[in-house]
């Protein structure tokens, strides 16, 4: 439906995934008769890693939980305009949101493997949600490569039947990027993924974020201004006239230019540390 490159009714990894770009249009998104979000236009580059950086309430998470369609799952939250991906507006009426999901994919604060299944069966647990039906050799084969593409199968090979739950917190989080792409999303999402780790796990995922750049489009929320400029090529700079306004984008940029030499007022005193 988007144009993937691999063959429709496969499941297994044979072709990388491509990592589309996005552009996004007029958005604006709502939590009832809140107006959380105000007018966004931005355009994301394929296999890049975009950060999403502002103070606390403008509005990163609720932009980057619409790219994949969860926001609307929050009772009354919706959004108006456009998110284009391979000439596709995921707002269309024809679109499954659960199709959009399966392209974009998302990895969380906390990581958040199935406490009930197995390091594999979380590994495969996007592919059992679709029902999709595979043989034992394609769900090893699957199970290795995104374990592998997480930096994790070295360190879980030999315990794929034990609980998710039974690993470290970074390592966690490294199941929970394996179960994303174990689907072959082209874009991942992650919502500050380091901010429940510890400095060496933190590491660990900002250096598999810079090699998964090379198959996947990347957008991060981060509250660490360092991190972003660590891991990404571009960032946003959002932000809010206060509690109870919008949150807005103020500024998009190659992140050597943002930090380096931003255009806005506003952006140089919050990267300073002026406020946020
Ligand atoms: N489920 C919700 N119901 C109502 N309002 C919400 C909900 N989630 C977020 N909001 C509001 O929407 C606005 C944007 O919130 P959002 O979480 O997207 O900001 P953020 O920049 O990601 O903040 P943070 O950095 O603190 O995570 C805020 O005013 C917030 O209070």
């Amino acid at each position: 439906m988007f144009g993937l490159k691999r063959a429709a009714t496969s499941t297994l990894p044979q072709a990388p995934a491509q990592g589309s770009g996005l552009e996004i249009k007029g958005l604006n998104c709502y939590y009832g008769n809140f107006h959380a979000v105000d007018d966004v236009n931005m355009v994301i580059k394929p296999r890049t890693v975009t950060a999403f950086i502002g103070p606390s309430g403008c509005g990163k998470s609720t932009v980057l939980r619409t790219i994949n369609r969860m926001h609307e799952t929050v009772p009354g939250a919706r959004s108006t305009g456009e998110i284009v991906m391979d000439g596709v507006n995921l707002f269309g009426p024809s679109v499954d949101p659960v199709d959009v999901r399966r392209h974009i994919g998302m990895v969380f604060q906390r990581p958040n493997p199935f406490p009930t299944m197995s390091i594999r069966e979380n590994v495969l647990s996007g592919l059992t949600l679709n029902k999709k039906k595979v043989s034992k050799q394609e769900a090893d084969d699957i199970v290795e490569w995104a374990l592998k593409g997480a930096n994790l199968w070295d360190g879980v090979s030999n315990k794929l039947d034990k609980p998710g739950t039974d690993l470290s917190g970074g390592q966690q989080q490294r199941l929970c990027i394996a179960r994303a792409i174990a689907v072959h999303p082209q874009i991942l999402l992650m919502d500050e993924p380091c901010s429940a780790l510890d400095p060496i796990s933190t590491l660990a995922i900002e250096k598999l974020i810079e090699e998964l750049k090379h198959d996947y489009t990347i957008v991060i929320v981060t509250h660490n201004m360092q991190q972003a400029q660590r891991v990404s090529d571009y960032t946003a700079f959002f932000n809010t006239e206060g509690v109870g306004k919008p949150g807005h984008l103020v500024e998009m940029a190659p992140t050597a230019e943002l930090f380096g030499n931003p255009q806005r007022p506003e952006t140089q005193k919050y990267i300073s540390g002026q406020f946020g």
